[in-house]
């Protein structure tokens, strides 16, 4: 079988450190992958320097994951129709709001029979309704997409910390064993299964959940009411699976996508500690995320209020107090400190 040549979109905080991995990942192979790892920059200034010339000099993403050494077959691109052209498997991993745009300069540059891959946690809202990224991606660049998420808080996944991950793809015979050379390392343990849209619906959902968990450590709860919104949350994830995502894998919610995500972002995650400070500040959430994450993305207050509005139209927000609690006070229209009355409130007590 002829080798596979693999290509990044995105080079964030997460997206920098899955390079790490598959860059050492096809050095470590090659007999089965390209060494030449491209990744697409969204390109940017750094103390004056093009960043993707201070990853080609440097091997170091220093703003998105400094400290962390890239392998120097991972080379930095700001053109996305260069980094794709060629790619046999493209890894797309960048905030979902990015993806359309991204995608619209890869026509006509996408390799036929190519794979994608997505890591990315969110939803598209469409005419039609709630979309998957990975079906938006397919639409978009005519390809099929497989996607990798579990519970993984990437500073985490840098230092090897053991942790496990789960990729979704149509086709575990034929695609799991090459997914698994190119993602698997003794630290990040893979597990493939053929359930892509649970697995992407929960890497989707648990962020808003975050949020929740992080609004609670801001009101000085503990440990049990922090419990309580991971339960309630997953209980909306699966009623939300149930009614958007027919044949939606139960078996999946227990997979590291599942529940394990939903622990590892309510305990560790970015959207935790924007719940906390929603409570801590009155200041916008955009202001919040520029001060907090200095250039990374809160990925939950867009999905919540994706869903909302989905939610709202199918006049089906009270079937999600939880969801819809969560997208009111990001936009700063309900008191943080009701969010109690809401679990205490909720319809899985009556
Ligand atoms: N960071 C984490 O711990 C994890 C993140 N994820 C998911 O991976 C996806 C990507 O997250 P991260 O790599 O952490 O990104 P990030 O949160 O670090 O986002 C910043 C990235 O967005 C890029 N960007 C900014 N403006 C842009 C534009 N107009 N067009 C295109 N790109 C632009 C920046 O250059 C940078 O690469 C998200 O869906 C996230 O939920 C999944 C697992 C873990
Ligand atoms: O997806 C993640 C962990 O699996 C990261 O979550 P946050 O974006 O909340 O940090």
């Amino acid at each position: 079988m002829s080798k596979k040549t693999v290509s990044i979109i995105g080079s964030g905080n997460w997206g920098s450190v899955i390079a790490k991995i598959v860059g050492k990942n096809v050095i470590d192979n090659p007999d089965k992958f390209e060494r030449t790892v491209r990744m697409w920059m969204y390109e940017e200034m750094v103390d004056g320097q093009k960043l993707t010339e201070i990853v080609n000099t440097k091997h170091e993403n220093v703003k998105y994951l400094p400290g962390v050494k890239l392998s120097e077959n991972v080379v930095a691109n700001p053109d996305v129709a260069e980094t794709v052209k060629g790619a046999d498997i493209l890894i797309f991993v960048l905030p979902h709001q990015f993806v359309r745009p991204t995608c619209k300069h890869m026509e006509g540059h996408v390799k036929k029979g190519a794979l994608a891959v997505s890591l990315i946690k969110g939803f598209a809202i469409t005419e039609d309704g709630i979309q998957l990224i990975s079906n938006m991606i397919t639409e978009c660049i005519g390809i099929d997409c497989a996607v990798l998420m579990g519970a993984n808080l990437a500073g985490e996944v840098a230092d090897e910390q053991f942790c496990e991950t789960t990729i979704g793809n149509s086709d575990k015979k034929k695609m799991g064993k090459m997914l698994n050379d190119l993602f698997e390392t003794s630290y990040f343990r893979c597990t493939v299964i053929e359930d892509i849209k649970t697995v992407e619906m929960c890497g989707a959902l648990k962020n808003v959940v975050g949020i929740g968990a992080g609004i609670v450590d801001g009101l000085n709860y503990g440990d049990n009411t922090k419990a309580a919104v991971i339960r309630l949350g997953l209980m909306e994830m699966v009623e939300f699976g149930k009614i958007f995502f027919p044949g939606c894998k139960m078996e999946t919610f227990f997979e590291s996508c599942g529940v394990a995500d939903l622990v590892a972002t309510c305990h560790g995650g970015r959207n935790r500690m924007l719940g906390e400070a929603v409570v801590k500040s009155d200041k916008p959430i955009k202001e919040l995320e520029k001060e907090i994450l200095h250039g990374q993305s809160f990925q939950g207050p867009l999905v919540a209020k994706e869903i909302y509005g989905m939610l709202a139209e199918k006049n089906m927000l009270s079937r999600f107090p939880l969801f819809a609690a969560i997208h009111t006070i990001c936009e700063r229209k309900m008191d943080p400190r009701q969010f109690i009355d809401c679990l205490r409130e909720h319809p899985e007590h009556v």
